[in-house]
């Protein structure tokens, strides 16, 4: 399998204050990881660094085999998918849904004047079948429910197809019905030895996709434990984690945890 990311003794600090702190990480490429902790724990700084959205203190990220710090970013963000809801924030509402998963093939937010391929057409057409938007293609992005917007959004993240896909928190805010609906999605997209390395950052384990292979807790910045999913999920680690004891279940790969009165 191929190395698509590793973090090498990573430190992250801004206005003095450390956010993260001596993170090693590897990710290949069969492997759908969750990212896990508290609010403030560093998640979206961890993502913000997979992405290329900002450089660590000391260490080194390794991204699909470049270095980050010497590689051309911009190149290197066409091989990646990431979905979160600053990426959705700067899609105009008057896009059609077709053409928010279209124009990712020109990496642009709102069609312009570019003529795209019937190539491209169809891979649109595809993903959004696939992503279960088919029958939404020609709504304005605006009029989108929640859940309908995060499909949305990454249905455009693997029009590309990425050799990596980063989501940050898919699932949050939608209502239990749409949240289903996407974990379904997730969990078969992940299932598919076509797809790419996922890496997906979450507050809850009820909303791992079954099928997702790996986890990493995070707390304070510090990696609190990595590894495979049934080794790392435990309720060990998330009392280490989220300082607070669980009662931790999991049920045909669906995990649940509840506080320990
Ligand atoms: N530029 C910055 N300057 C100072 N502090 C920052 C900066 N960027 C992030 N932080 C702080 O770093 C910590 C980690 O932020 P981050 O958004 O990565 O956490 P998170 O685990 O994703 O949190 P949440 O679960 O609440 O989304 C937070 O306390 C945040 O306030």
């Amino acid at each position: 399998m191929v190395n698509v990311l590793r973090f090498s003794d990573v430190t992250y600090v801004r206005n003095g204050r450390s956010i993260l702190g001596g993170v090693d990480w590897s990710v290949e490429s069969d492997e759908r990881w969750v990212i896990l902790g508290p609010n403030g724990a560093g998640k979206t700084t961890m993502l913000k660094l997979a992405t290329t959205g900002d450089y660590p203190t000391t260490g080194a990220v390794d991204i699909l085999d470049e270095r980050l710090g010497s590689v051309d970013i911009f190149e290197l963000r066409t091989r990646l998918g990431f979905a979160g809801s600053a990426t959705a924030k700067r899609i105009p509402d008057s896009e059609t849904v077709r053409d928010v998963v279209l124009t990712a093939a020109y990496s642009v937010e709102g069609r312009w004047n570019e003529a795209y391929e019937a190539i491209d057409v169809r891979q649109a057409d595809r993903i959004l079948a696939e992503w279960g938007l088919s029958a939404l293609a020609d709504h304005r992005f605006g009029t989108l429910s929640d859940g309908e917007r995060k499909r949305a959004m990454i249905a455009r993240a693997v029009m590309t197809d990425p050799e990596m896909l980063l989501l940050d928190e898919p699932s949050a805010s939608l209502d239990l019905g749409a949240r289903e609906n996407l974990l379904q999605m997730l969990s078969g997209f992940a299932a598919s030895p076509m797809s790419p390395a996922m890496v997906m950052v979450t507050h809850h384990v009820e909303e791992i996709p079954p099928g997702f292979t790996h986890a990493l807790l995070l707390r304070d910045g510090r990696v609190q434990a990595a590894g495979p999913l049934a080794e790392t999920l435990t309720a060990e680690h998330l009392e280490a984690t989220f300082g607070m004891t669980f009662d931790l279940s999991v049920r045909d790969g669906r995990y649940a945890a509840v506080a320990r009165v």
